[in-house]
């Protein structure tokens, strides 16, 4: 059976670790990181991630900001916003909660957030930064940078040899995931709906990560024995044995039957959706450092 992969507590341990870097920046008598995070809109679960973005903040002693925005505010006065974040000095981070409502375009919104108070990640600045391996002074995206940090908790730094096959190939997920492990080392494959074969190919995997948005999609046979697999997948399906209208959240991966083959397996949730916030927090503090002309600190 497989070893567990506890995203809570890793998470829990990064944002300890941004709570005793924020400490010493302010010790050394910088301004406190600031983040700014935007919603747009009622969707219930965005509420819920930008409350607990803005709870984590406060608790890692941020300067946290929020702007809840009605869902018809328009493209603007939404782009107004995001200049008047990017000139204020109190805040290091701009993060905008997607999806937009659909009148927004998200590219022209994302591209107007300056690149070094970017800390999901989207900018072209930092995505080619992070395809050239300008890791340094790169804001890589949540989720990717969290499954990476939970990779590295299983199987080191360095993962030489190892080959990696990303099932996804999202700009969000898929492509930065595979960047980052091509990174580390290995040998990268990203499959996605047109792939020839995908059991096959998914079994060469060392280390598997899932991220296509299909509930339980990866089967327990698709899994090489051994093999690290991390499911990024967030899927809220019925669930009739609970109770009639009860719901419940799923991977990308078939869970138990994936369990079985693996070497180690991340849960959903409580694998990579926690993870997320924490490398939000971990950003913004990354942010704050290299404002004040001090040392990127290293998670
Ligand atoms: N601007 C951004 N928007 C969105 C991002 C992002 O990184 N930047 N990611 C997702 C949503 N997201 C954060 O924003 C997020 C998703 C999931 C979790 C999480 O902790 N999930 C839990 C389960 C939560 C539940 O019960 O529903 C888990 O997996 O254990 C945190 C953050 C889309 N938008």
């Amino acid at each position: 059976m497989a070893e567990v992969i506890d995203g809570k507590s890793v998470a829990e341990d990064v944002v300890q670790k941004v709570k005793a870097l924020t400490a010493e920046l302010v010790g050394k008598g910088a301004e406190k990181p600031g983040l700014a995070v935007v919603i747009v809109g009622e969707d219930p679960a965005s509420q819920v991630y930008v409350a607990s973005k803005s709870r984590t903040a406060k608790e890692c002693g941020f300067h946290s900001l929020q702007h809840t925005l009605p869902a018809d505010t328009s493209e603007q006065a939404l782009l107004k916003i995001i200049g008047d974040l990017n000139a204020d000095p109190a805040v290091n981070g701009i993060l905008v909660q997607l999806p937009l409502p659909g009148h927004i375009d998200s590219g022209k919104i994302i591209q107007a957030i300056a690149p070094e108070k970017d800390v999901d990640g989207f900018h072209f600045i930092n995505v080619g930064k992070l395809g050239t391996g300008e890791l340094e002074t790169a804001f890589v995206p949540c989720t990717p940078a969290g499954s990476m940090l939970l990779i590295e908790r299983m199987r080191g730094k360095d993962l030489s040899g190892l080959n990696a096959v990303v099932v996804g190939r999202s700009n969000i997920v898929g492509k930065p995931m595979a960047n980052l492990l091509l990174a580390a080392n290995c040998t990268v494959t990203i499959a996605h709906s047109r792939t020839r074969d995908l059991p096959a190919l998914a079994r060469t995997a060392d280390i598997l990560v899932a991220a296509v948005g299909r509930p339980e999609m990866v089967k327990g046979d698709w899994v090489k024995p051994g093999a690290t697999v991390v499911d990024v997948g967030i899927n809220r399906i019925a669930a009739p044995e609970k109770g009639e209208g009860k719901t419940r959240l799923v991977g990308d991966v078939a869970y138990a039957e994936a369990a079985k083959a693996a070497g180690a397996i991340t849960p959903v949730p409580g694998g990579v959706g926690p993870m997320t916030i924490a490398m939000l927090m971990a950003n913004t503090v990354a942010s704050a450092y290299l404002a004040a002309g001090m040392k990127r600190p290293s998670f």
